[in-house]
């Protein structure tokens, strides 16, 4: 018995001084990560461009399509996810990027480092054997692990022989096919692009690589074909995605709606934004998504919720399965569809890669009809629903918003 008690009492302190350890050495290492802007990175405005668009919503649409494009690539391949499951869609995902490797097509294939955490180290090397390149990106780095740790590369990049490139907010796994029983159906939104667009995302996807792989990455001449549909990529590094969400929001008249899965925004900038347009008349609808895969997101939705109410805004939420879009659209003259979340990962740490699009027809055509679809499967939410919540998910809110900045 005193054996055991000293066993727990040196695991007890051994526990306590590593937290210690941990915290002294996560507050050191941020503050010297800020200090010397080891992360900061500028954002990246591409030209206004004239592209085709045709937008994705459904997995298997998507999978579908872009599994053609790369079966029928003829001399390169550039693509980047942030997460890669190990499931069915991976494997077949990944056999057909060795199979086009092993026909002579030079394959970029990257990963953000979290991500791409299920990727198994010997799926990884036969991607290796075949000829594909292969890079993880925003690797852990010391001394800075906690900061590395927060800053991943939340972008979504497919570029298939300069001509055709995807954006948007699937990922490569079985749960984006809305079978996964658990999480239900599942609906995002992805962009594919053909036209002077294209090389926008290829510049994209090189500058990441370069930075995180050192290598060159092959390529031929871009598309420079104008298509139908002006749009603009940015690319943020946690910075400037407040301010130019606000911009957008200062410019509306008529309508702010939102799409995204999770509603975390801990901004000012941004919430200055959006209840100046309320006051101004502006109807803002934000869609979130109450289910979702990822812990405590739900709960740290609630306060950001109250305030839209407290302010006039209307907050609904997606009753058929998950949402996983993240738009905006603007008096249906601006839209966004890309890969940032409207939360706090999004807003200061990730990052992203968005697409603005500026063409009304495509909006109203394409976009807001799938958004509207959304809204229809969708329930409004009234204050009693974030006000008399249970025991259980009042605490879950509490500890949410000691976590929110990294949720
Ligand atoms: O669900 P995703 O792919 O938008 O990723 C969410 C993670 O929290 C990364 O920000």
């Amino acid at each position: 018995m005193k054996k055991l008690r000293k066993i727990l009492r040196i695991l007890l302190f051994g526990f306590v001084g590593l937290c210690f350890v941990s915290l002294v050495w996560d507050k050191a290492d941020r503050t010297l990560a800020v200090r010397e802007k080891v992360f900061d990175q500028e954002s990246v405005q591409y030209p206004i461009r004239k592209s085709d668009v045709t937008l994705y919503t459904d997995g298997q649409e998507f999978y579908d399509r872009l599994l053609d494009d790369i079966a029928n690539a003829k001399q390169y391949i550039h693509i980047s996810f942030f997460s890669i499951a190990d499931d069915t869609v991976s494997h077949r995902f990944e056999e057909l990027l060795k199979k086009k490797s092993k026909e002579g097509v030079e394959v970029y294939y990257a990963v953000d480092r979290l991500g791409g955490v299920l990727l198994k180290e010997q799926d990884k090397q036969a991607l290796l054997k075949a000829g594909v390149h292969f890079t993880y990106y925003n690797k852990l780095d010391f001394p800075y692990f906690f900061s590395s740790l927060e800053h991943r590369n939340h972008k979504r990049i497919s570029v298939i022989d300069g001509t055709i490139g995807y954006a948007g907010g699937f990922n490569i796994g079985k749960k984006y096919l809305g079978k996964n029983e658990k999480l239900g159906s599942w609906r995002d939104y992805h962009l594919r692009i053909q036209g002077e667009g294209v090389q926008d995302l290829e510049q994209e996807f090189e500058l990441d690589w370069v930075k995180n792989d050192r290598e060159t990455v092959w390529k031929t001449h871009t598309s420079t074909e104008k298509g139908t549909t002006e749009l603009r990529f940015k690319a943020y590094s946690g910075k400037d995605l407040a301010y130019d969400y606000a911009n957008l929001f200062h410019q509306a008249q008529k309508s702010i709606t939102i799409l995204s899965p999770y509603f975390i925004p801990n901004n000012k900038v941004i919430w200055h934004a959006l209840i100046d347009a309320e006051k101004r008349g502006v109807e803002i609808n934000i869609l979130w998504s109450p289910e979702s895969d990822a812990p405590l997101v739900k709960q740290a939705a609630y306060p950001y919720i109250r305030k839209a109410l407290k302010h006039g805004m209307h907050v609904y939420g997606y009753r058929d399965g998950i949402l996983h879009g993240k738009v905006l659209v603007i008096d249906e003259r601006v839209a966004m569809v890309g890969s940032a979340n409207l939360d706090s990962r999004s807003i200061h740490l990730n990052k992203e890669l968005n697409c603005y699009i500026y063409d009304t027809a495509f909006i109203k055509q394409v976009l807001n009809k799938k958004v509207h679809e959304d809204f229809q499967r969708s329930q409004q939410i009234h204050s009693p629903y974030v006000n008399n919540l249970p025991l259980q998910e009042k605490l879950k809110e509490r500890l949410a918003k000691l976590v929110e900045y990294y949720l």
